[in-house]
């Protein structure tokens, strides 16, 4: 069975929900980026956007993403723009099995509708940003995505049965050495 499991994907996609119980499951310590980002910086992600900007978080998102990859047996949760660094893609390839978890833009506007935590949707069309976000980031979710698992169905324990099955067939494709 393999060790680090990234997951990866648009806001609302399921990653945070998904990963912790994908940990419960696998006995893996769970890990959000974006809570790792608020506990280093005792500010919320509103908070960050609001005063130092898009850019100097993910700076702060890219060391983060740093840290935790060389962590062992982890289900790590990263933020929908992780991906958009090359050297965060590089450190998520490497370092573990990474799934790209899709929805919907539909079922993300109904998941997110009155989320006031990802200041990225809080404009006057959030459905147009949602497409604009898809189109330019599926490309890199599917470079760094070891497998994609479709995350519209409601049901958290389906879908992580799902992952395991996905996982176990993976690692018996592995060659033994
Ligand atoms: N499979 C799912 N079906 C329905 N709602 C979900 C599902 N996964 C997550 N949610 C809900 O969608 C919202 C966003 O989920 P979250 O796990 O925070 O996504 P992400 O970390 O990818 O942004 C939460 O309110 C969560 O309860
Ligand atoms: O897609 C993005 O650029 C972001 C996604 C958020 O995380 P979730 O994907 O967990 O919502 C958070 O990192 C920040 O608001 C920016
Ligand atoms: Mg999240």
């Amino acid at each position: 069975m393999v060790d680090n499991i990234f997951l990866v994907g648009l806001m609302g996609a399921g990653k945070t929900t998904i990963g912790r119980a994908l940990a419960r499951r696998l006995n893996k310590t769970f890990i959000d980026s974006d809570h790792e980002i608020e506990a280093r910086t005792g500010a919320s992600i509103p908070l960050i956007f609001e005063i130092e900007g898009e850019a100097s978080f993910r700076h702060r998102e890219a060391e983060v993403i740093r840290d935790l990859t060389a962590r062992s047996n982890i289900v790590l949760a990263t933020g929908g723009g992780a991906i958009l660094k090359p050297e965060n893609r590089e450190l998520l390839k490497a370092r573990g099995t990474v799934i790209y978890l899709r929805a919907s833009v539909a079922s993300i506007l109904a998941r997110t509708a009155h989320d006031k935590n990802r200041p990225l949707l809080q404009t006057a069309d959030p459905r147009a940003r949602l497409e604009q976000l898809t189109r330019e980031r599926e490309p890199l979710y599917e470079e760094v995505a070891h497998f994609v698992v479709e995350t519209g169905r409601p049901n958290v324990q389906l879908l992580v049965n799902t992952i395991v099955a996905q996982l176990e067939a993976g690692s018996a494709n592995q060659p033994r050495d």
